[in-house]
């Protein structure tokens, strides 16, 4: 059977793994050699972004300077991005997953398979719980998905610098399949049965890597960076293991753990911000217009669905860290508090 990719994301992360999905489909004949991206459209300098990255093959807003392989296709139209695909990659920020899922329903075919590299998780104002964003893709789908998470800013993957990532999957064979459109010499994919534990390392330590850029901003130094980074490990284990039990250690240990979030909170945008909101005093929002063009911030929304969490459970004295983050972001709480409540 020939498998055909569809990508649902074009930022800067969609744009990176474009050109390596673009590559990887030439390399084996099974692959459909078009890959179709969707395009949120916007103007750049009055042409659609879509022409321009069809014409230059390059997504100049967010990921300059990158050549994409020819194969990748931009469509602004998510149905026709997706109707003919076998593989779904989605690649959107998470607050935009909800919207895209309602726009695809029962407009797959039933053989499809997704997979999401989305580091976020979905959590409904009114209820007591949250669910995984690859749940939400095959909640509203009715398809399986896998899940792709990393050491991995997105620039210097595209910079073919080398890297490793984490595939987690419910099925071995999809994970495999999966692997193949992924794995380069550069970006070398481990694939673990451990989907949850995977997507939860790269939700959660969004929130951890805006405590690496506080304690950036506030000069406290590397001892208390790497003290950060160790409670927001543990946190993050503690969490997911208290809401699925099955969610293994080793987990931690791979590309998406630990790795994640060392490389997070020494280069990642949330740190970024979160450094220039200790500086500057200026909020999250304002320096997300100002520093990111476009591109969006994972780390404070994400802070908020667990504190919310917490909050619903009773159990935020048990996650001082990301307690303290979440107010530290929504309550005006004086960034120093960071080190003294936890
Ligand atoms: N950038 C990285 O280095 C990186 C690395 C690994 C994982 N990720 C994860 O990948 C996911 C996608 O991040 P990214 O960096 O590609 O995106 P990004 O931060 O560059 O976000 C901008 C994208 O969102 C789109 N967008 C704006 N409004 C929209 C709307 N209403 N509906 C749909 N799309 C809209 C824009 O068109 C653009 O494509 C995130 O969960 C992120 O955490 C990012
Ligand atoms: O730039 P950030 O903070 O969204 O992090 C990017 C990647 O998730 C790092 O692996």
């Amino acid at each position: 059977m020939t498998e055909k990719v569809a990508l649902i994301g074009s930022g800067n992360w969609g744009s990176a793994v474009a050109k390596i999905v673009g590559r990887n489909v030439q390399n084996f004949p099974h692959f459909n050699k078009e890959v179709k991206m969707w395009v949120f459209e916007e103007q750049v300098d009055g042409q659609n972004l879509t022409d321009i990255i069809n014409t230059k093959h390059e997504n100049v807003k967010y990921l300059p300077g990158i050549k994409l392989p020819d194969n990748v296709i931009a469509c602004s139209e998510l149905k026709k991005t997706c109707d003919d695909a076998t593989m779904l990659v989605f690649v959107v920020p998470h607050q935009f997953v909800a919207g895209v899922c309602e726009q695809l329903k029962g407009r797959i075919s039933p053989n499809c398979k997704a997979i999401s590299l989305i580091k976020g998780m979905d959590v409904q104002e009114s209820g007591h719980g949250f669910r995984l964003i690859s749940d939400m893709i095959q909640d509203s789908l009715g398809i399986r998905s896998c899940v792709l998470s990393g050491a991995n800013i997105a620039s210097e993957v595209a910079e073919e610098r080398f890297c490793e990532t984490t595939i987690g999957y419910r099925n071995l064979e999809d994970g495999e399949l999966f692997k193949q459109i992924f794995h380069t010499p550069k970006f070398r994919v481990n694939i673990v049965d451990d989907v949850v534990g995977v997507e939860l390392c790269g939700a959660l330590k969004n929130i951890v890597a805006i405590g690496g850029g506080l304690v950036d901003g506030l000069k406290l130094g590397d001892n208390t960076k790497a003290a950060i980074i160790r409670i927001g490990l543990y946190e993050m284990r503690k969490f997911a293991q208290m809401f699925y039990k099955d969610v293994k250690d080793e987990t931690f240990f791979e590309s998406c753990g630990v790795a994640d979030l060392i490389t997070t909170c020494a280069g990642g945008r949330n740190r970024k911000v979160a450094e220039a909101h200790v500086t500057t005093g200026k909020s999250f929002d304002q320096l997300e217009q100002e520093m990111l063009n476009g591109q969006k911030l994972q780390g404070t929304s994400t802070a908020k669905d667990m504190f919310n969490i917490l909050t619903k459970k009773g159990l935020c004295h048990e996650f001082p860290l990301m307690t303290v983050i979440y107010r530290i972001c929504y309550e005006d709480l004086p960034p120093i508090r960071i080190v003294e409540d936890i």
